[in-house]
């Protein structure tokens, strides 16, 4: 049905996509996995017009694609549903499901809302989703708020079969929530194809026909599902065997008796009441709990950037102000879930991102001195294998996995001593994620302590020395998590629901 036939696509200082054939046809999901920065997002992209290919064509069921623009590509029948997703809060699902259509709705000069409530409960059926239509869309779940992008991809693109775009669409998603996305896509298969982005190789596998895998801009294999494991295709994309020990458990060593973060007596509205515990330097403390369990607010305040209704936090003897600034002088570094909003300054270099956190360092007599700040981002840009023309391109055009790496790699430069870690190695591809896991090794053999709060369970257990259990607020329990000590899942979620 869609075929790409020998793109490129150039970036400065970057072959993003290089000679990359692909095809889909009717009623098929295609799975497309690749490293972080091996150009998905940018082929993506080329299908919804927001670039154009350098090289080599498109066709749509055998005549010429040209996409000049997102609402182009629509009107061809290709959708997507975004991962950082793209519904206004403020509206109603009803305005999102229809926005740019209004005038479909409009007569005599005014809205007609019974009209657009009731086509919006049609759409809405096709993804079983029973909301009132005009609800404001800040009130759904992220669970929720998915199934209307995807109910607007699919009728946005209700031209022959629609080729819909997942990026990365579970990453956000807990458990019960990816169970039903995947039933209502394998469902939706009957009417669409869809092209599904995950890093997640197992869930790609389940979901999938047929697989792409992507590497340095090219496409290095396409096979069955039926006829791929995950191994191979870790392989494919890392170019090396998962590592046998994944979370790298056996170079966990034992924390250390100095208590480097305390959090006392701790109480924040309605996200979590009287949260006590202590981390040690070398410790990994996890954080377990399902969303709105409080987790992410109180990696939020360890950050400094919440105030406490009740309670206390200290960094050795000193008491944490609500500051950030004060949260990063007393050797705190944030990895913040929102990396975009919160964890860099998109617009600015990945040399002056890397260095923020401590400009002295790269200073002579208050000024920056730009050629230290050059090598010293070189450096880390190597060690931590990060893909960037150099170290003056601008963070904005990084891939999302390597966006993330800046992000560690700054407050390593910092030299924290107490890392909060919320979502650390979501969206990296699983080459990546080992290489994170290899950090917070090397990170709390030094001695810096790690409080951690992951995309999955099985992550938060394979690395922390012990795991909070939090549910609605309140901790639950406090687990021994060391190896050899380790709880297991199932233990783990009967404390969280
Ligand atoms: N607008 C841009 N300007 C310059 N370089 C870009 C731009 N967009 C993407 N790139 C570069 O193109 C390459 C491919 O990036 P792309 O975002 O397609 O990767 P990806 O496979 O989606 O990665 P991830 O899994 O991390 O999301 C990367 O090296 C990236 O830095």
């Amino acid at each position: 049905m869609l075929l790409l036939k020998n793109i490129t696509k150039r970036f400065p200082g970057v072959l993003a996509l290089d000679d990359v054939s692909i095809e889909i046809r009717p009623n098929e999901i295609v799975g497309l996995i690749g490293e972080n920065g091996a150009g998905k997002s940018t082929l993506m992209k080329l299908l919804t017009g927001a670039y154009r290919q350098d090289a080599g064509a498109m066709t749509l069921n055998g005549k010429p694609l040209v996409i000049r623009n997102p609402r182009d590509a629509t009107s061809k029948g290709i959708a997507m549903v975004y991962q950082e997703q793209s519904i206004l809060p403020n509206l109603t699902v009803a305005e999102n499901l229809f926005l740019g259509r209004e005038k479909d709705f409009v007569a005599l000069g005014r809205l007609n809302w019974s009209k657009l409530e009731r086509a919006a409960r049609k759409e809405l059926a096709t993804v079983h989703l029973d909301i009132d239509p005009l609800t404001l869309c800040e009130d759904l779940s992220f669970g929720q708020r998915q199934m209307v992008e995807l109910a607007r991809a699919l009728s946005l693109a209700s031209h022959g079969t629609p080729i819909i775009l997942l990026d990365e669409p579970t990453s956000m998603l807990e458990a019960a929530e990816i169970k039903i996305l995947f039933r209502l896509v394998a469902e939706l298969k009957s009417r669409a194809s869809f092209v599904f982005v995950s890093h997640r190789l197992d869930e790609l596998l389940s979901l999938s026909d047929r697989v792409y895998v992507m590497k340095d801009g090219k496409v290095v294999a396409d096979m069955p599902a039926a006829d791929a494991s995950a191994a191979q295709l870790h392989e494919l994309m890392v170019g090396r065997s998962q590592h046998s020990e994944y979370y790298r458990e056996s170079l966990q060593k034992p924390c250390r008796s100095e208590v480097a973060l305390s959090v006392r007596d701790a109480s924040l509205g309605h996200a979590f009441k009287e949260v006590s515990f202590e981390v040690h330097g070398g410790e990994v403390f996890g954080v377990a709990g399902v969303v709105g369990s409080g987790r992410e607010e109180l990696c939020r305040v360890i950050a400094g950037l919440e105030r406490l209704d009740a309670g206390e936090i200290n960094v050795g003897t000193t008491r944490l102000r609500p500051q950030a600034n004060h949260a990063v002088a007393l050797g705190i570094g944030y990895v913040p879930c929102e990396r975009k909003v919160e964890g860099l300054v998109t617009q600015m270099s990945v040399a002056q991102n890397l260095t923020l956190p401590r400009l002295r360092a790269v200073s002579r007599g208050g000024v920056i001195h730009k050629a230290s700040e050059r090598s010293m981002a070189n450096e880390w840009i190597h060690r931590l294998h990060i893909k960037t023309p150099g170290p003056d391109a601008s963070c904005r055009n990084l891939s999302g996995g390597n966006q993330q790496k800046v992000v560690l790699a700054k407050w390593r430069f910092a030299g924290s001593r107490i890392l909060v870690l919320d979502h650390p190695t979501r969206g990296l591809d699983v080459g990546a994620k080992e290489e994170v896991y290899q950090l917070i090794r090397e990170l709390t053999a030094e001695g810096v302590a790690v409080v951690l709060t992951g995309d999955t369970l099985e992550e938060i257990l394979g690395l922390s020395h012990r795991v909070m259990v939090m549910r609605d607020g309140r901790v639950q329990t406090i687990l021994p998590c060391a190896v050899g000590h380790k709880p297991s899942q199932v233990e783990v979620i009967e404390h969280m629901v």
